[in-house]
């Protein structure tokens, strides 16, 4: 069985105080109803180091971090220094660091081989733009992401990657995709990955959707075959609707 998982990621959001308490409302869930996933918060980076030491039962993830080890990069954080904190996941490659903050295939793929070696789990997000599905382009786009900066990891590296697929058009937007268009695209995921490496790598990594997920439309999106749980921005910050979410693996 592939690792199921829900994971928030809070983005730029949340007081300290909001932080912790979202924390340790999560993780008092997840002690006593023991869902049948893995439930990671990807927080602001001022708020990691309470998050590890505060929580038991769930993971702190980072939402970034730079590849080199330490240096004179004025207002970085070094991968290096989260794993010094505690820090086990990461998020490499969301839309909004590649749009807003235009980071390249090739700057993602330092990311990633940093990330490997320090024996990180990478979240890797891919996903295409509305202009790029309407053209036919989606599976093309998001392949060609992977190719770019990922694929060149060895099978046993490749091991400790998840695959987030997050159509831009979908995030924060309301606008879902459908359950089908999601599979779609994990399937093709799951394709590349079995022509790549094998198809044993291929049966056990995890690829969850991101985009617009929340109480009403997690649990049919996340019992589609090859989706394994989601990437939840909006509705992570508020821990009825996160709970809800983490409830689709009871
Ligand atoms: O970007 C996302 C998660 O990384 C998704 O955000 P929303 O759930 O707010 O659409």
């Amino acid at each position: 069985m592939r690792k199921k998982i829900v994971a928030g990621n809070w983005k730029m959001n949340l007081t300290s105080e909001e932080a912790l308490k979202l924390n340790t409302a999560i993780d008092t869930f997840v002690a006593k109803n023991e869902p049948k996933c893995e439930v990671i918060h990807f927080s602001p980076y001022i708020y990691l180091n309470e998050g590890i030491n505060s929580v038991e039962s769930i993971a702190i993830g980072a939402q970034n971090g730079y590849p080199e080890k330490n240096g004179a990069f004025t207002g970085e954080i070094s991968m290096y220094q989260l794993k010094e904190i505690g820090v086990r996941n990461i998020l490499i490659g969301h839309s909004e660091r590649r749009q807003i903050f235009k980071e390249t295939d090739a700057f993602l793929k330092s990311k990633v081989d940093a990330a490997t070696n320090l024996d990180l789990t990478i979240f890797f997000c891919c996903g295409e733009t509305i202009s790029q599905r309407e053209n036919g382009k989606h599976v093309a786009t998001v392949i060609t992401q992977l190719e770019n900066s990922i694929f060149h990891l060895s099978e046993e590296q490749f091991k400790n990657v998840v695959i987030a697929y997050e159509p831009i058009w979908a995030i924060g937007t309301g606008k879902t995709a459908s359950p089908a268009q999601a599979n779609e695209m994990h399937q093709a995921i799951r394709a590349a990955i079995q022509k790549n490496y094998n198809a044993e790598i291929a049966k056990k990594t995890s690829i969850i959707y991101g985009g617009s997920c929340k109480p009403t439309n997690a649990s049919e999106l996340f019992h589609q075959s090859d989706i394994d749980g989601g990437l939840i921005g909006g509705a992570s910050l508020k821990s009825e609707d996160f709970m809800s979410i983490i409830s689709t693996y009871k």
